[in-house]
């Protein structure tokens, strides 16, 4: 097994920096609760593993392909060795992210109201910021953390990117733009959402009723027209490697 080079600016500096990160980002609200330090860094993790932790974040329309092409990645890079993880919108939504619905019977309406997330631009950046968060603990044990949210707000996107590269590095935040038609998205309406957001049956549906504001520099531009989930899965796993997040291939 190979094992990653030595990266001499992030052992005890890097940590201080991710301490003090922590601290800033806490310490308006709440200065007696204070980050504290681990003696297993992420560098020794990724050593063992012989990977980089990153994100790797698909975002577009719902129906465009997120799911199916997120999950020939993680079948890809599980066959070569590598450890991953895969979030999809459609799962998290179920507990993590579970909107009020979910929540009523177990925790009663108040709590339900307070913390369950619709599809408002609010409750959005919730969602987006709880997953965030979450993908940046995956990516900090080293793991190839995959992601599947239509997150059509640039700002949230942006905001977990600065999270990802402010506790990691440059590079470890690779947005991808599954660029499909809202058309094509529309005519295969697996779920029937759209015809339902047509019908005025679901309100603030993205592409309809609902804003998507499109990456304009994301990592990977998927153009899907005419390519298989395969190949386009393909893509990514070779950005990867020539990225150096897989050190075993
Ligand atoms: N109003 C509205 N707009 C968009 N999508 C909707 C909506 N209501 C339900 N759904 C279904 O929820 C999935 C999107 O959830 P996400 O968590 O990815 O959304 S977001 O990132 O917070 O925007 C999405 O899943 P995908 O189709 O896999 O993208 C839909 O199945
Ligand atoms: N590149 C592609 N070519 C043709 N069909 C695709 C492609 N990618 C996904 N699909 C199909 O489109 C539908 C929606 O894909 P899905 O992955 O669920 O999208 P999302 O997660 O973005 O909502 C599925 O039926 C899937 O098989």
């Amino acid at each position: 097994m190979r094992y990653l080079p030595e990266r001499p600016n992030k052992t005890a500096s890097a940590n201080k920096a991710l301490v003090s990160f922590m601290n800033e980002s806490s310490s308006n609200q709440r200065p007696e609760v204070v980050w504290h330090d681990q003696s297993v860094s992420r560098e020794d993790r990724e050593r063992q593993l012989a990977q980089r932790g990153c994100v790797v974040w698909f975002t577009g329309l719902s129906g465009c392909g997120k799911s199916t092409i997120a999950n020939a990645v993680d079948r890809k890079l599980s066959e070569l060795g590598a450890v991953t993880t895969l979030l999809d919108g459609d799962n998290i939504r179920h507990h993590l992210c579970a909107g009020p619905d979910r929540l009523t019977a177990e925790h009663g309406p108040e709590f339900a109201e307070r913390f369950g997330l619709g599809f408002g631009a609010i409750d959005r950046e919730e969602n987006i910021r709880r997953i965030g968060a979450v993908a940046e603990l995956f990516a900090s044990t080293g793991i190839i953390t995959l992601t599947a949210f239509v997150s059509p707000y640039a700002r949230d996107r942006q905001r977990v990117r600065q999270l990802i590269e402010s506790v990691g590095r440059g590079g470890d935040f690779v947005e991808v733009f599954v660029d499909t038609p809202l058309e094509t998205c529309e005519q295969r309406d697996p779920k029937g959402l759209y015809k339902k957001a047509r019908a005025g049956e679901i309100q603030n549906f993205t592409g309809i009723s609902d804003p998507y504001e499109a990456p304009p520099t994301p990592e990977i531009h998927l153009h899907t027209a005419d390519k298989s989930p395969e190949a386009l899965a393909d893509e990514i796993v070779n950005y990867l490697k020539q990225n150096g997040m897989l050190i075993r291939t």
